[in-house]
């Protein structure tokens, strides 16, 4: 598999399933996993510490609130991680945005929007970053954008 889709709850889901739907239709290889940081410290290390002998290339990790674990992720590896804060009742997703994005210098988690958006974005770029080495994954991408432009330009016909 070339990504790792890690959530911090299956409560994280309903959100997290248009990544792994997007991720799809760019044809990327992905796998999907619960593990929390605070729940499952233990775990959370050890997957950290084995993906990149599991040959994944981008860790997508998305978690809400105290959203400790995709800098925990971070810690343990040198792979790529790309952080989706979810949305929270209590802050709106603020905490889960601020406690990912604010990674102290050294250990960065590419940290996407709150919300839709971000957990689009998450997809895309880890496609993008698979794209650098399989033509197949860039064609989708590219068939992705034109499609993308077409619709915005199209959308002109709908204006009165
Ligand atoms: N932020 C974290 C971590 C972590 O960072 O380790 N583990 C779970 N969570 C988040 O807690 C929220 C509520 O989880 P529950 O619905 O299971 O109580 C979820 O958004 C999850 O990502």
């Amino acid at each position: 598999m070339d990504v790792a889709i890690v959530m911090g709850s299956i409560s994280d889901w309903p959100n997290i399933k248009q990544t792994a739907s997007l991720l799809e239709k760019f044809e990327v290889s992905f796998s999907t996993h619960v593990i929390s940081a605070h729940r499952m410290p233990d775990q959370l290390q050890e997957f950290g510490k084995q993906a990149k002998h599991e040959q994944y290339k981008v860790i997508i990790a998305a978690a809400g609130g105290a959203a400790h674990l995709p800098g925990m992720l971070a810690a343990n590896t040198t792979l790529p991680v790309v952080g989706i804060p979810v949305k929270t009742k209590a802050l709106n997703g603020m905490d889960s945005l601020l406690s990912m994005v604010q990674m102290p210098s050294g250990v960065p988690v590419a940290t996407v929007a709150i919300g839709d958006a971000g957990a689009k974005n998450a997809a895309i770029l880890a496609a993008q970053v698979i794209a650098l080495n399989n033509p197949k994954v860039e064609k989708s991408l590219e068939k992705f954008r034109n499609n993308q432009t077409q619709e915005a330009i199209n959308s002109n016909d709908k204006l009165e």
